[in-house]
């Protein structure tokens, strides 16, 4: 697994997210071609936002690339909330269908937990039920479906943690962010494989210094580029969750304002600085990816027993 870990030129070695997922990617898919049943996803993505309808597409090319069954459900914006738990009840005994994602943000009106809530807990690739949930926090790991950027972000640590030579055991851990579906499963992760977790959050008192004590310091606040060089650790691994489109320079032959994606760490800054850092894009984005299709894989094996 060594072509993840690479030099950027400057102090921080880069990890490369679009590497680490290649090398998922093929050992799932080598793994699907051995069941008798492919492994099938559904994809439920309720209307029009764009910036979704871009993950949804690399979901379902991720999907067949892996030689998997995927199956998308485009809803109008209008969808009822009892219409989208009828539809994840549909699913939930397709026998066809063994990973359910319903794509977030759903549209207001909608109260996403009551749909998650609905989703079959050994088909909820995203693991974002309460049985899911519950299993990672009891550490029963082995029948968790653990969700899929934080367990992406956690391979990509541990890649770079073996590249510097670093113990993860007794490191100290700071997550900024503190959602349900990055901070605190990261902040679980970290804590099973003995890492000293610190999560902080918009109302952490001088946040710049907590960072600071850092050797693993996970960025998942959705604030473009806040996280400066100042802020972190000489020679910490530094994982940014952030996806966070901003104004670019010029203008798309269709006439509208380029805009460019950037993270919650300040990149060239960072990379004065960390031992080690993921970029966006390009880091933590594809391992979401990458893990979802191991998830799928996952929860088709366990259906097969
Ligand atoms: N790479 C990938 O695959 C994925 C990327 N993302 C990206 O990760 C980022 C985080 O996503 P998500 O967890 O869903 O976001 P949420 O908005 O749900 O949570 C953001 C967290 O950051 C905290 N926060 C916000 N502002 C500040 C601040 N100024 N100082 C300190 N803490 C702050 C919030 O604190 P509080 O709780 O106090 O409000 C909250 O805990 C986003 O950029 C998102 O796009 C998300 C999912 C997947
Ligand atoms: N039920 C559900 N599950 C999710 O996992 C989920 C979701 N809803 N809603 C939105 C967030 C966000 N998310 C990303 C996935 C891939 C990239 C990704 O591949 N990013 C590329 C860039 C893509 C681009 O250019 O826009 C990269 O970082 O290199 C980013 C973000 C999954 N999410």
């Amino acid at each position: 697994m060594s072509e993840i870990v690479k030099t950027s030129g400057k102090k921080a070695l880069l990890i490369d997210g679009k590497a680490a997922q290649a090398e998922v990617l093929a050992r799932v898919a080598a793994e699907a071609a051995l069941l008798k049943q492919k492994p099938g996803l559904a994809v439920v993505l309720v209307g029009e936002d764009p910036a979704s309808q871009v993950y949804v597409k690399s979901k379902g090319k991720a999907a067949s690339a892996c030689g998997f069954l995927s199956v998308q459900h485009d809803l109008p914006v209008t969808t009822t909330q009892a219409e989208l738990i009828a539809l994840v009840q549909s699913l939930n005994v397709d026998p066809a269908i063994h990973g359910i994602l319903v794509q977030l943000p759903l549209p207001k009106g909608i109260d996403a937990s009551k749909v998650l809530e609905t989703i079959a807990p050994e088909k909820d690739v995203d693991g974002f039920h309460p049985v899911n949930v519950g299993l990672l926090a009891t550490g029963l790991t082995d029948r968790a479906l653990v969700p899929c950027t934080p367990a992406g972000a956690m391979l990509l640590i541990e890649e770079a943690a073996k590249a510097l030579g670093r113990d993860i055991s007794g490191a100290e851990a700071v997550i900024v962010g503190r959602s349900n579906i990055v901070g605190k499963p990261m902040a679980q992760l970290l804590l099973a494989r003995n890492a000293t977790v610190t999560v902080a959050h918009s109302r952490t008192r001088d946040l710049p210094a907590v960072a600071r004590r850092a050797d693993i310091l996970v960025a998942a606040v959705g604030r473009p580029e806040m996280i400066r060089g100042d802020w972190i650790k000489p020679g910490a691994l530094v994982i940014d969750v952030g996806i966070n489109r901003i104004p670019g320079e010029g203008f798309r032959p269709d006439g509208q304002p380029k805009t460019r994606l950037v993270g919650d760490v300040a990149l060239q800054e960072a990379l004065e600085v960390a031992g080690a850092i993921t970029p966006v894009p390009g880091g933590v984005g594809p391992m979401t990816i990458a893990l979802l299709m191991s998830n799928t894989l996952r929860a088709a094996k366990l259906a097969a027993l």
